[in-house]
């Protein structure tokens, strides 16, 4: 009899030469290699699944903020979080067997070696990004799913974190963990009534432009604002770049990263001084605001400005609780994160900072270290975590007065108003709302908590990035040698400067860092950094 598994590995087979990793967002390249890749993600899906005796594992078919041209796919947890380390080497191995025939032999080795019954059922949640190349990939997963005898579920397009949330409602429906309807209204209804009850009745002041990215964050919050209080009660929402009809515009001179990157907002944009503004990234797991002040020069608050904002505030909910002495807040960042960010969350809101590495995974399982764990990439991923313990005294906390009960009665709706399976940006958004809404800030008095230290962001290409390791929650470099030791020496000669070289997880390239007292000094250790390590990578 025909070996199904060997059948479709041939009808997806891999191109030559090439060698895939599963990276700090699952497997990401350009979309015309990836069939093979995403036939043998379906075989290793639902191994998981049956690993994990039949519980829903995501997949998501994204690359987020590359360029229309790339493509990728991600697993997900029953609980919505990022696929265990384990496993992801487990798919960069099966990506990469030469034959089909070695696809089916590792297949079949890995089931015996971590004691997988293939009679078992095998249960797979999928979802796509608005990529062109999206329904062509979703077809080879489909046919490494049916050849691993897996039942599958799909919800065509969704943004990311939908993917996930669907994920932890499917394996948690009909427990006392319930996380949610699985469908998407019952995704719209949860967050539209957690942000009508968070607000409390404030509203937030003028209105918000959202950049979608042109990526499927555009239809999804169109979708997502018929489920919000009215723009007279609530928050009068402008939907920019929500043009998914044309794949190629995605991410093009708009978006999250082009924010980010570039530090000015989209060419598009029209928006005024001090009118607050959004973008989202193209898959809709990465938000940052800005705006115009009144000298009508571009700010970013970006995700360490989040970070900072939601901290404080759930600090002073859970004080305003009566929750002090039960419950401690802790920010999780990476190195990316602003130096001046770092400084504000010690020095004023007193609470913990700790470092990990680049990846929301690593933030994630950081953070669910904490009672509650507020975490943000400084490009904008990041959500909250509040412990199960953390939950349970929440829940059963009795207020002492009508203040307390005000308190707890937000601090409540913030929790459900929070994707705590993974960064979402549109709830995120809708809790940054919260916040100012309960502040009566606007964007300038948000960007007024502390002063960035001028920053930039390089890429620099070389032979092979992967020549580059980190340590120290990446850092220092502990490869080629003397490299660090020379990116040490710049750093010396430079006012509060700090640097850092990296390889990047989804691009062909060493991520450039530095910060410094000014911007020409930033500019220029930035400078010197890159060519150090254009030096040591034979660019
Ligand atoms: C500096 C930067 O923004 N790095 C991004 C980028 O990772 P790299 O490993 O740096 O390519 O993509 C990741 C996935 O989207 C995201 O988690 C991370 O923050
Ligand atoms: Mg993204």
């Amino acid at each position: 009899m025909a070996d199904p598994i060997v059948e479709a590995a041939q009808k997806h087979p891999a191109p030559e030469g090439l060698v895939y990793t599963y990276g700090t967002a699952g497997f990401r390249t350009k979309a015309d290699v990836l069939d093979s890749v995403l036939t043998r993600v379906g075989l290793i899906a639902a191994l998981r699944s049956r690993a994990l005796k039949g519980k829903w594992i995501g997949v998501m078919i994204t690359a987020s903020h590359n360029p229309p041209e790339d493509n990728g796919v991600k697993l997900v947890e029953p609980m919505g979080n990022m696929l265990q380390e384990e496993w992801e080497v487990l798919s960069t191995e099966i990506a990469n067997q030469s034959t089909p025939e070695d696809v089916s032999k590792y297949y079949h080795e890995l089931a015996s070696k971590y004691k997988i019954d293939l009679k078992t059922p095998a249960r797979v949640v999928v979802a796509r990004d608005t990529r062109a190349s999206g329904s062509r990939l979703l077809g080879c997963l489909l046919d490494g799913l049916t050849a691993a005898g897996a039942e599958s579920k799909d919800y065509g397009f969704l943004t990311t974190p939908q993917l996930h949330y669907m994920v932890r409602c499917m394996n948690t429906e009909g427990t006392k963990e319930a996380y949610g309807v699985p469908t998407e209204k019952g995704y719209y209804e949860k967050f539209g009534a957690a942000f009508k009850t968070a607000l409390r009745g404030k509203k937030p002041s003028g209105h918000l432009t959202v950049d979608c990215a042109n990526g499927v964050g555009g239809p999804k919050l169109v979708e997502l604002i018929k489920y919000l209080p009215s723009k007279e009660e609530g928050l009068e929402i402008v939907v920019v770049n929500d043009n998914v009809i044309k794949p190629e515009s995605l991410n093009v001179d708009c978006g999250a990263d082009f924010v980010k990157t570039n530090q000015r907002a989209p060419p598009s944009s029209k928006t005024g001084p001090g009118d607050r503004c959004c973008s989202l990234d193209g898959d809709a797991d990465r938000v940052v605001y800005y705006f115009k002040d009144s000298q009508n020069i571009f700010r970013l608050l970006d995700g360490d400005r989040i970070a900072t904002l939601v901290a404080s505030f759930l600090g002073d909910l859970v004080r305003s609780s009566g929750l002090a002495e039960d419950l401690k807040i802790g920010v999780v960042q990476t190195a990316y994160a602003n130096g001046a960010a770092t400084k504000y969350v010690e020095d004023t809101l007193h609470l913990k900072v700790d470092c990990t590495a680049t990846g929301v995974k690593y933030l994630h399982h950081a953070a669910e270290k904490l009672d509650i764990g507020v975490y943000f990439e400084a490009n904008g991923h990041g959500t909250v975590i509040f412990s199960h313990d953390t939950l349970e005294t929440i829940e059963k906390h009795e207020p002492r007065s009508p203040g307390e009960k005000e308190a707890l009665d937000v601090l409540r709706a913030c929790i459900n108003l929070i994707n705590q399976s993974v960064g979402d940006a549109l709830s995120d958004f809708l809790l940054v709302e919260v916040v100012l809404a309960h502040k009566r800030w606007g964007p300038q008095e948000w960007l007024s908590t502390y002063t960035d230290l001028p920053n930039r962001l390089l890429k620099v290409i070389v032979n092979d990035r992967r020549i580059f390791k980190t340590t120290d929650a990446e850092r220092k470099l502990t490869s080629p040698d003397g490299v660090q030791a020379q990116i040490d020496r710049e750093v010396q000669k430079v006012r509060q400067g700090r640097s850092f070289a990296r390889a990047s997880g989804t691009e062909d390239a060493v991520r450039v860092y530095a910060e410094a007292a000014t911007k020409a000094e930033a500019e220029d250790l930035a400078r010197k950094v890159s060519e150090i390590v254009k030096a040591a990578g034979g660019a």
